[in-house]
């Protein structure tokens, strides 16, 4: 690196951080102004305000690290940053190039061996928008910018890694396969971060598509939610819904497991057979006959004439609560019969006066009530959980809270609601706003039109426009951006969703996923090695079986960019009593080997910078909890006390200490209580 060389660069990057900066103004100015625009119609200012900010933000997060890399070819140089920036004056001629434009990939797939034209590849680092070095890498595979970016010390959140994606990462990035692709790879082997950039990539190529209807991102937990949290926004993506698989039903947020026992028995697909029962079982026959006191007789409602409604309504092939109407107009029709034998007349109207009655009688609708109830997911299970159980021979659902979901349960609620179709409350609700609107538009057309100055000849609002219409213009359009109404909505579908630590997901919430996402747009991360829940994924082919029969594609990761070798070796037997066919990946990194210490304060390890977690069998902090984590420096209390695939994840923590501290209770031989 010459200084003639460095200065060149250094004017280079502050004229592209001129740009950036002229650009963001202009996007400022539009911005301001659309705000302040009160003339331009409502709705085309909100798109205009919806554009602009995204296209301010987007610059915002550009001004770190903007331009990272180059790569000189014959067809001549690239520079690569964080977005691209074009030269207006020059027929939009590139001035810095996109991360994810086809012209930056030699940056990160070219070698030695292939060198896809490439002559110099040339790493940038930066301080805000100073340069302050650069080195070129000669192609090489593991180049000085990845050890440097992978040595420096962690925060509380994952960051990005556009400056220093790997061949293999970015193969998998850039996958044209528009279905279902699973990638798979060790601890540390970058495989949520190759998901998140595979978003903005995907975001990049099919924006259009994909920002209307939305991404998700499911994570285990609400801690590696926040984690990753970062990422996509400092790649400028916003349009993303992150949710744990116990947040995926709207309205329930839960986050208690269930026993093991419990998670195996809800996740797996008999559950749906289960659900079925329990439905069937809220379609009930009277224990005794049910009176109904017309004017003149009173018939009843046998438990005959209910099964016989009972059949009718259910070969109607409609979902539950679809299906009442249904029951009610067969307990009608069942019971006009009787009624006109105990009348004793029979002239033409009376059988038409008679089903009138019985229709709107409060008897019949209390019956109807009884044996076939409106039901919402969240009354049948909590009744299934309260007590039904036991009817229906499940008596281990029994618990004292029925209310208080589990993760578990959330498919559950998902493939009630499918069971009982639409319980009818979201649309009374648009009747009633509909109403309430209509009332209000009359209101309003009142007042104009009882001005006193009007003459007779003079046209009234009411000639020109009714209620109705205006009270469509004025209804309030939908303000919230594509994530908010996405996360809101069960019957969302999304363009492409990404599932994080999937090995855990159960057959159940595979259905769920399968529901939001009909297009099979998914992109699925996970290692069954690292699988503890007792529901998940034990072999690919089997849980996507019903999700993408045979048409999903696999990619493998092989490198650890985490954990030092030595690390890697130290959990090498708990892989294996794990898996033992699994070969462990490669760490790119060497480090200091374990330490192991008995009846040590694992708070004495603490070092004075960087991130620090103390993982044990039952917690604070569990090997559950610290799923797709990272720390600078992790201890692990007791290992053997936990499963093999808990103690494989919590050893694989660490990005540069471990630490083993067992217990004396232990070692002594004694019980650890
Ligand atoms: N190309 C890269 N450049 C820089 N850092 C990288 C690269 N690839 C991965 N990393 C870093 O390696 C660490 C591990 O990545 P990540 O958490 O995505 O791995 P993972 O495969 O999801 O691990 P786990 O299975 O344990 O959840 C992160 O700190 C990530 O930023």
């Amino acid at each position: 690196m010459t200084t003639g060389e460095l200065s060149a660069e250094r004017e280079r990057i502050a004229f592209l951080h001129d740009r950036l900066e002229r650009e963001r103004a202009a996007a400022q100015a539009g911005l301001d102004a659309a705000l302040k625009d009160g003339h331009e119609q409502r709705w085309h200012r909100e798109v205009a305000v919806r554009t602009l900010s995204e296209q301010v933000s987007r610059l915002n997060v550009a001004d770190g690290n903007l331009c990272f890399g180059r790569i000189d070819t014959a067809g001549g140089r690239v520079y690569i940053g964080r977005i691209g920036l074009f030269d207006t004056d020059r027929d939009y001629e590139p001035l810095l190039t996109d991360w994810r434009a086809p012209a930056a990939r030699p940056f990160y797939t070219a070698t030695a061996a292939n060198p896809e034209g490439v002559t110099l590849r040339r790493h940038f680092r930066t301080r805000g928008r100073h340069l302050e070095s650069f080195h070129d890498d000669e192609l090489q595979l593991t180049s000085k910018a990845l050890l440097e970016a992978l040595d420096a010390p962690r925060s509380a959140t994952m960051r990005d890694i556009v400056a220093t994606i790997q061949a293999e990462q970015d193969e998998v990035i850039r996958l044209p396969h528009r279905g279902v692709l699973v990638i798979e790879g060790g601890p540390g082997t970058g495989k949520t971060a190759v998901a998140l950039h595979r978003v903005a990539y995907l975001l990049y190529t099919q924006r259009e598509q994909l920002s209307r209807r939305g991404v998700l991102v499911v994570g285990p937990n609400p801690g590696f939610l926040r984690y990753i949290g970062e990422v996509l926004p400092s790649l400028g993506e916003t349009d993303v819904v992150f949710a744990t698989p116990g947040e995926l039903f709207p309205g329930v947020r839960a986050e208690r497991e269930d026993t093991p026992e419990l998670q195996a028995l809800k996740g797996g697909l008999r559950a749906v057979d289960l659900l079925a029962e329990a439905v069937a079982d809220r379609q009930e026959v009277p224990a005794d006959p049910i009176p109904v006191e017309l004017e003149d007789v009173t018939v009843e409602l046998t438990a005959e004439i209910a099964a016989r409604a009972r059949a009718r309504a259910r070969d109607a092939g409609l979902k539950h609560n679809e299906a009442r109407p249904v029951f009610h107009r067969a307990l009608v029709d069942a019971l006009v019969a009787p009624a006109l034998d105990l009348i004793g007349e029979d002239w033409p109207e009376l059988a038409a006066d008679v089903r009138r009655e019985l229709t709107g009688h409060p008897d019949v609708r209390r019956a109807v009530d009884e044996l076939w109830p409106l039901l919402t997911p969240q009354r049948l299970l909590a009744d299934l959980y309260a007590g039904r159980c036991f009817g229906l021979g499940y008596p281990e659902l029994h618990r004292d809270d029925p209310r208080a979901w589990t993760v578990s349960d959330v498919p559950l609620l998902d493939e009630a609601a499918e069971l009982l179709g639409d319980d009818g409350r979201a649309e009374r609700r648009a009747a009633r706003q509909r109403r309430q609107a209509v009332e209000y538009a009359q209101g309003v057309l009142h007042v104009i039109d009882s001005d006193a100055e009007m003459y007779e000849e003079d046209l009234r609002a009411v000639d020109l426009v009714d209620a109705e219409w205006l009270a469509d213009r004025h209804t309030a359009v939908d303000h919230r951006v594509t994530a908010e109404r996405a996360a809101a909505d069960r019957e969302w579908t999304y363009g492409h969703i990404v599932v994080d630590e999937a090995q855990e997901l159960s057959e159940m919430d595979w259905r769920v996923l399968a529901r939001r996402a009909p297009n099979r747009s998914m992109t699925i991360v996970g290692d069954l090695a690292q699988r503890q829940s007792a529901a998940g994924a034990r072999d690919w082919s089997r849980a996507l079986e019903p999700l993408a029969r045979d048409r999903w594609q696999y990619r493998g990761l092989t490198v650890n960019y985490r954990t030092p070798a030595e690390i890697m070796a130290y959990a090498a037997d708990a892989l294996a009593e794990v898996d033992p066919t699994a070969v462990p990946p490669t760490s790119v990194r060497h480090g200091e080997p374990p330490v192991e210490v008995t009846g040590a304060d694992p708070e004495s390890f603490r070092p004075a910078t960087g991130t620090f977690a103390v993982i044990t069998p039952t917690g604070p902090l569990t090997p559950r909890a610290t799923k797709g984590l990272e720390f600078d420096t992790v201890v692990v209390v007791d290992p053997e006390r936990m499963t093999p695939a808990e103690r494989y994840v919590a050893l694989t923590r660490a990005t540069r200490r471990l630490i083993v501290v067992r217990t004396p209770a232990r070692t002594d031989g004694a019980d650890p209580g």
